[in-house]
């Protein structure tokens, strides 16, 4: 008797404490579960819901992105049995955990059971079919929001760059994490200047409304015009993180026509930055498969209208070279003009840079800016940079390099072309248009037109400097330097050719 009580206490501690112990840490507990789970569901009569990343016009389905989201938030996506860890975007030190491929998620709704399967380019939803009346819409909407949320908390902005035209890939765009550090506050430009795009903006986001009673695209086209190296693609990127939009950086170069170009901006989605940087030097190579036609389309066609709530961003170095009709307004509202740096901006970056807000060599600094020197921002941040160890060296240098800015115009306007020293050093060569010397920045389209300003079209043309390579600015101090190297490259620009340098793809230009 003793000895039946005793079995019969030990099968009770292992049949309600060992074995449920010992199957929910094995695997077997977990296929067993997976077992009941499916011999369970195989009595009900269930319904397939296919959710593609792409819809019929290869246009990414906004669906698919949020179940992607969705998922990824769930307990039951980090209980799978395959996950991927990567780190964080914008935090080096933060995992994130995304889903696998041929995984099943169960969850849970309205007391409802339900699971999704996900494939690399397609969702699958099964529920139960006598629920999905009870719980589908209601379901969606909860996805819809919790995605919602989880991006707007993110805060993430996206990069989008188009491929090459391959017929057996899905949609054209590849995505990346844009983590550019730039804003909109880091610009050195007129504060004024900054406010009011900031301004445009913001009244931009809260015009759907408005947009649609006049029949208007919602939709709002900028012009970013200057010299290289002035911060327009900077502040693209302030734009675009004030703003939270995704960017779609066209790379026209791998357009093969007008409708593929129509195709790229349909697969765009809306709250989205659509860029396109050095309009002007496409337009005028006819280095692109696309023409005037196609451009004026794409900015102000019908086709415009798809996907709205967009930015569309362009540059180009000298607007006056550029056909009236895709400056007209509705193709262009807003012209932000970058101009090349004068004293106020030297200041600001020389605080930002150096540190200084004050300094003996100042008053020299502004003589000479006084005389029409002048250089890009990307050029004077670079030498403050290089020489950030001594704010005296460094305003040194960049007296030096205005100084010899100003004698390279003064030869310029006997020869008709220009060479200047350029942030790293390298030597440069542009038209010899004559560079303007307003230099306070401004907006047009939302206040005064900078019509009557002329700007060189400054592309960047990096000269060799022979056998030695690249001149490098942080071995040069001294304006004697400076001019010794000017001379020689000018007697070896008569002779050789150079190496245009442009998104890091050299192309020889003579
Ligand atoms: N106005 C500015 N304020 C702050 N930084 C600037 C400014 N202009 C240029 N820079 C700095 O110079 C570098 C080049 O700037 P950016 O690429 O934005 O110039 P860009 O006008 O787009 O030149 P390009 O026409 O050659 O493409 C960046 O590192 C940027 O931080
Ligand atoms: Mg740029």
């Amino acid at each position: 008797m003793f000895l039946l009580i005793l079995f019969a206490f030990l099968a009770l501690v292992v049949g309600f404490w060992l074995v449920p112990r010992v199957l929910s840490r094995t695997s077997l507990g977990h296929f067993l579960l997976n077992r009941w789970r499916f011999f369970e569901e195989s009595f009900h009569a269930h319904q397939f819901y296919k959710i593609p990343k792409f819809n019929q016009h290869m246009q990414e389905n906004q669906v698919y992105h949020q179940v992607l989201t969705y998922l990824n938030s769930l307990p039951s996506a980090a209980d799978s049995d395959f996950v991927n860890l990567f780190s964080g975007y914008n935090k080096s030190n933060q995992i994130i955990l995304v889903i696998d491929a041929h995984q099943v998620f169960p969850d849970t709704f309205l007391g409802s059971r339900v699971y999704w399967k996900f494939d690399k380019d397609c969702f699958v939803l099964k529920m139960r079919r006598k629920e999905k009346r009870r719980i589908l819409s209601s379901y969606l909407q909860h996805i819809h929001k919790v995605a919602d949320e989880i991006e707007q908390k993110s805060n993430e902005v996206m990069l989008y760059i188009n491929s090459e035209n391959e017929p057996e890939r899905n949609g054209r765009w590849i995505s990346t994490p844009f983590t550019h550090p730039a804003t909109i506050d880091t610009a050195v430009i007129d504060s004024d200047l900054k406010n009011k795009v900031k301004s445009d903006l913001e009244s931009f986001l809260k015009s759907k409304q408005y947009y649609h009673r006049l029949g208007r695209v919602w939709k709002r086209s900028y012009l970013l015009y200057g010299p290289s190296g002035t911060g327009k693609s900077s502040f693209i990127a302030g734009m675009a993180k004030f703003l939270c939009y995704d960017i779609y950086d066209v790379d026209m170069l791998k357009i093969t026509g007008d409708s593929d170009l129509k195709r790229l901006l349909l697969q765009t989605t809306s709250k989205s930055m659509i860029v396109v940087e050095d309009l002007d030097r496409y337009l005028a190579e006819k280095s692109t498969a696309v023409s005037l036609s196609g451009v004026l389309n794409f900015m102000d066609g019908i086709i415009s209208c798809c996907g709205e709530e967009r930015l569309m961003v362009f540059t180009v170095s000298n607007k006056d070279q550029v056909d009236p009709t895709v400056l007209r307004p509705g193709r262009i509202d807003v012209h932000i003009h970058f101009p090349l740096c004068d004293f106020s901006s030297f200041k600001n970056l020389a605080n930002s840079h150096l540190g200084i807000k004050e300094h003996k060599l100042f008053p020299q600094v502004e003589e000479i800016f006084q005389t029409g020197a002048s250089l890009s921002a990307a050029e004077i941040g670079e030498i403050m940079i290089s020489n950030r160890g001594s704010p005296t060296r460094a305003l040194k240098t960049v007296i030096n390099a205005l100084q010899t800015n100003n004698d390279a115009k003064t030869t310029s306007s006997k020869t008709g072309l220009i060479h200047k020293l350029t942030h790293n050093g390298s030597v440069t060569g542009s038209s010899g248009a004559p560079r303007n010397l307003s230099h306070s920045g401004s907006i047009d389209g939302l206040v005064d037109l900078p019509s009557k300003l002329t700007h060189s079209g400054s592309s960047r043309t990096i000269e060799e400097s022979g056998d030695s390579g690249i001149f490098c600015m942080e071995n040069m101090h001294t304006g004697k330097e400076l001019k010794k190297l000017y001379g020689l490259l000018r007697n070896r620009s008569r002779r050789k050719e150079s190496v245009d340098l442009d998104g890091g793809d050299a192309k020889l230009s003579t």
